[in-house]
Parts: structure tokens; C-alpha cells; sequence
């Protein structure tokens, strides 16, 4: 199974629409992949906390811009996408605008086949951690040869999400993320972390460039179920990181070194 993390470039001066038709079109290069990655909010940035609300878009139906684009660009590949995440714009219990970190994953046939709404909100008392709504909910999303949980970001550092995600069958985790450089030796620690602990692949796709004047890590990675690196992104420059995974090797590492099974407190 071959997995494709496209590392794109956020720069403000890009026009939004200009990015999701460049997105799209690398998707669609992505075409021999079966799972492509996209990072966390690569339309408006994920420090651009003033930009949010104005860029706040449904995941469906009339004015879902970025699902409309990744369904077709999933379609036309014919790939697994999993397509970042947006600011979704929904509407609370009171009829109120309500925003949420959300992830969409598409078929190869362009359906929407899950969202995710990020769980762990960045930014302690300001920025995403005030502007957004929390969601509830772990999401794990079975496709024909294995199954993925969903984290976005700041969710890397709780471990108990992926435990539980590692508990509904995830074999391997995403993080679509929007890390900055300042912490990257966090992000490389933590990415191999969450995979040795799980004992599963992760696939961890960061922006290149700068959101809001905060200059982004890059670094996407790819690691297997016993920590070893398959490919990785060496800078914050736009690229794609891509590799072979396994799917079998996930029950063979849980098998021949069985950590899981030990597990007492749960
Ligand atoms: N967008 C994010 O969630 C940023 C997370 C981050 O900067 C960190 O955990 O450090």
C-alpha cells in the first residue's frame, strides 16, 4: 500500500482558491499513491487564528469549497484521501455559528467517507483554543487494507487519543498537522513515539512555509510499527514524502513483540 504525504507550502500572499486548486492538482499527481495526505488547515493557515472565522466553510453540501475540491481530486486519482483539515463552519443547538478543526477523509470514488473534529484545541486561552469548538469523538476509518485513526496536531501529544484509536482497530495513525519549527524536535519525537507505543505506522504530513509569520517544521514522516523511518521530509520546503507500508506487518510486530497484549491498566 503506497502512501503519499504532501507537504504543501502555506504562504499568505497565495490566494485560497489558488491553493485548493494547487492541492487538487497534486493529488492528482499523486495518482499511483493509495492513500494521499494533506496537513492540518492548509487553506488559511493553522496560526492564522484572524483569518479563521472569515475562512470557515462547510463540510457539505452548498459552500463546501475544499470538500467539493478533494472529492474530485480523489475521485480523478482514484486514491484514499485524506484531505487535512478545514475550519468547518456549523451550526450550534441556538441556530449560532460554531467552528470546529475538521478532517475529511474521501474514497477513491470522491464519497466523503469520515470527519474528524479535533479533539485537542491549540493555543491554551487564545487562538484555536478559543475560536473553535472541541470535538468529541475518535475517529477510525477502516479502508480495504487497514484501518486509520485520525489525529490533527496538537492531538500528537495525548496519548491516550491513540490509545484508543490503537483499541477501535487503528493500524495506522495520521496526524495532519500544522507544527511549527519551533518545537520540531517534539514532533519527531513524539510522531515515533505514538507509533513505537501503538506498535502501528504513523503518517504525520506538516506545511512547509509560514502561517501568520510562524515559520512552519515540515518534517513529514512516515514510520512503521517497530519506529523505523520509511521516508522523511529533511526541511519546511514543499514536497512530497512517500512510502510502501505493509499491512501485515502491524499484526506481525503486535504478534512477535506483543506489548499490547501486556497492557494492564486500561
Ligand atoms: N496547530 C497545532 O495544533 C499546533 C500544535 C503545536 O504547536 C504544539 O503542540 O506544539
Amino acid at each position: 500500500m503506497r502512501a503519499s504525504l504532501i507537504q504543501i507550502g502555506v504562504d499568505q500572499d497565495e490566494p485560497v482558491e489558488a491553493r485548493r486548486a494547487r492541492a487538487a492538482s497534486l493529488v492528482r499527481e499523486q495518482a499511483a499513491a493509495d492513500l494521499v495526505v494533506l496537513p492540518e488547515l492548509w487553506t488559511v493557515g493553522a496560526f492564522a487564528f484572524d483569518s479563521f472565522t472569515a475562512a470557515a466553510e462547510p463540510v457539505r453540501g452548498p459552500g463546501a469549497r475544499t470538500a467539493e475540491a478533494m472529492s474530485e481530486a480523489a475521485r480523478e486519482a482514484r486514491v484514499w484521501l485524506h484531505a487535512g483539515s478545514v475550519v468547518e463552519r456549523a451550526t450550534g443547538e441556538s441556530g449560532e455559528a460554531v467552528y470546529y478543526n475538521t478532517a475529511l477523509v474521501f474514497s477513491p470514488d470522491g464519497e466523503l467517507a469520515a470527519t474528524y473534529r479535533k479533539i485537542h484545541r491549540f493555543g491554551f486561552d487564545r487562538g484555536e483554543a478559543t475560536l473553535m469548538s472541541a470535538g468529541a469523538e475518535p475517529v477510525a476509518v477502516p479502508l480495504p487494507d487497514t484501518t486509520l485513526g485520525l489525529a490533527t496536531c496538537y492531538d500528537l501529544r495525548f496519548p491516550e487519543l491513540f490509545r484508543a484509536l490503537t483499541d477501535a482497530g487503528a493500524q495506522t495513525l495520521v496526524v495532519s498537522a500544522g507544527w511549527p519549527e519551533r518545537r520540531a524536535a517534539h514532533w519527531s519525537l513524539l510522531v515515533r513515539a505514538r507509533a513505537v507505543e501503538n506498535q502501528a505506522y504513523v503518517l504525520a504530513c506538516g506545511t512547509a512555509g509560514a502561517h501568520a509569520g510562524v515559520p512552519q517544521a515540515g518534517r513529514s514522516v512516515i514510520v512503521d510499527p517497530w519506529g523505523e523511518t520509511l521516508a522523511e521530509a529533511e526541511d519546511a520546503e514543499e514536497q512530497v514524502v512517500a512510502a510502501d507500508l505493509d499491512p501485515a506487518y502491524v499484526a506481525k510486530v503486535r504478534a512477535d513483540f506483543p506489548v499490547l497484549r501486556d497492557r494492564v491498566l486500561r
